[in-house]
């Protein structure tokens, strides 16, 4: 909460805030047209997008069409307390955080606003250095909740996170193809489907087309569909209200939120179950997502790319993919090509990782002879460019070439 007496240590804090408030957008609900035009003329400069609503239907309005990060809200609204407002809708579903401006600073209110989920106070009247403290303050807790859970759903879902910011290595004709196809797409807005084995660089892929397109300054997140429960996807994914279901004991913005104006990357999609295929196949559509518990839907603007090892045009003729959602996302196809079917490419890969594992685990790199070399270009690589990858990594760590790429090749000439 912020009272008058902090406010001789706000103006410091006021520019640490700057670089928040430009990239956040606020809407702003007071009935009196001076004070909404008073709090639009401090905040205004400093916000990426600005809103007024000058009564609580026009509020709900506002909700119902844009995604803000703060609201600014007023406890009086003509004959309805902003508070009960905002109590009703926390009930009703998914809301930003609220800053409550209040003319009173009892401790009942304060209570309430606190019960009713405002993230902050403000007594009325406040300097405008309070003002922008609250909101920025606001946003960055937000920012922080949702970042602390995305990071740790990140260290869940991905182990080789240190190795995934590769530029899809390798010169084959295969490999070319497929980055030429990632420059021509990458640009536009359609969403995307890789397919390919398992290991082949599918998430490489996507990526790359998340760094050269015109979103790469935004997040891009990654969620292993598979890898998470049928109960907890929906929850993950869309995000869920306080009480939605046993063990929510908070809000939480899903990972769709989450890759606002980015890039959300939907590997192994077939392991969706069908009635989350049936509510993505509605996002896709609408633009829209509805935490679970909640009656209000969030505009979400974002890149969909999508990834399966799996045969989808099986798993729809099984009846276990929507055909409908097949079709949606089947728009710009790329296959990631087997690594065995990519020539010389295993040798640079072999290479680049042994050059960057070495200095990641400190250990002195190993020669990779012709004989090697010869060896490595006659694997059939079932795990493709991962099982090379670990390959060379245990190979680093015990000093030595498995014996089967260091014996000679008693089929054929090498060196
Ligand atoms: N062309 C490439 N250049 C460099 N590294 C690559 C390339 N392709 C794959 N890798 C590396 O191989 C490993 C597996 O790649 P990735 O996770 O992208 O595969 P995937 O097809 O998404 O696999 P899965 O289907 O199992 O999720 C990662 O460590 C990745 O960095």
């Amino acid at each position: 909460m912020t009272h008058p007496a902090d406010a001789a240590a706000l103006p410091q804090r006021a520019s640490a805030y700057g670089t928040r408030l430009a990239s956040i957008s606020v809407l702003i609900v007071d009935d009196e047209p001076g004070m909404r035009h008073f709090i639009a003329r401090i905040l205004g400069p400093q916000c990426k997008r600005l809103e007024l609503a000058a009564s609580i239907a026009e509020a709900e309005d506002w909700l119902a069409c844009a995604q803000f990060d703060v609201i600014v809200l007023d406890n009086i609204l003509g004959a309805e307390r902003g508070l009960d407002w905002l109590a009703r809708q926390r009930g009703r579903g998914f809301l930003p955080p609220v800053v409550l401006i209040s003319a009173f600073a009892d401790l009942e209110t304060a209570i309430e606003a606190m019960q009713a989920g405002a993230v902050d106070m403000l007594l009325k009247p406040f300097r405008s250095n309070q003002l922008l403290n609250a909101v920025a303050r606001s946003a960055e807790h937000m920012r922080l909740e949702n970042e602390n859970h995305v990071l740790r759903h990140k260290l869940r879902s991905s182990a080789e996170s240190s190795l995934t910011s590769d530029r899809l290595t390798g010169n084959s004709p295969a490999i070319e193809a497929i980055r030429a196809a990632i420059a021509r797409v990458a640009p536009l807005p359609s969403s995307v489907l890789l397919t390919g084995a398992s290991g082949t660089g599918k998430e490489v892929a996507a990526r790359m087309i998340h760094d050269l397109s015109p979103r790469a300054q935004h997040h891009f997140v990654p969620v292993n569909c598979a890898a998470m429960s049928a109960e907890m996807v929906e929850a993950e994914l869309f995000g869920h209200v306080e009480g939605a279901f046993a063990g929510a004991t908070n809000r939480r913005e899903g990972l769709f939120l989450h890759a606002q104006d980015g890039t959300l990357f939907l590997d192994e999609v077939s392991g969706l179950p069908l009635s989350t295929q049936a509510k993505l196949l509605r996002v896709i559509e609408d633009h829209r997502v509805r935490p679970v518990g909640a009656e209000r839907e969030i505009p979400v603007d974002l890149r969909l790319i999508f990834a399966t090892n799996t045969d989808l045009e099986a798993e729809v003729a099984a009846g276990r993919f929507r055909a409908d959602l097949f079709y949606r996302i089947n728009i710009v196809h790329l296959h990631m090509p087997p690594l065995r079917e990519r020539g010389d490419d295993v040798v640079a890969l072999a290479g680049s990782f042994m050059e960057r594992l070495s200095r990641q685990l400190g250990m002195p790199a190993l020669d990779i002879t012709p004989r090697i070399e010869a060896a490595l270009r006659r694997r059939d690589w079932p795990g493709n460019v991962r099982e090379l990858r670990n390959l060379i990594e245990r190979a680093l760590i015990l000093g030595t070439f498995p014996p089967d790429l260091t014996q000679p090749d008693l089929t054929g000439p090498d060196d």
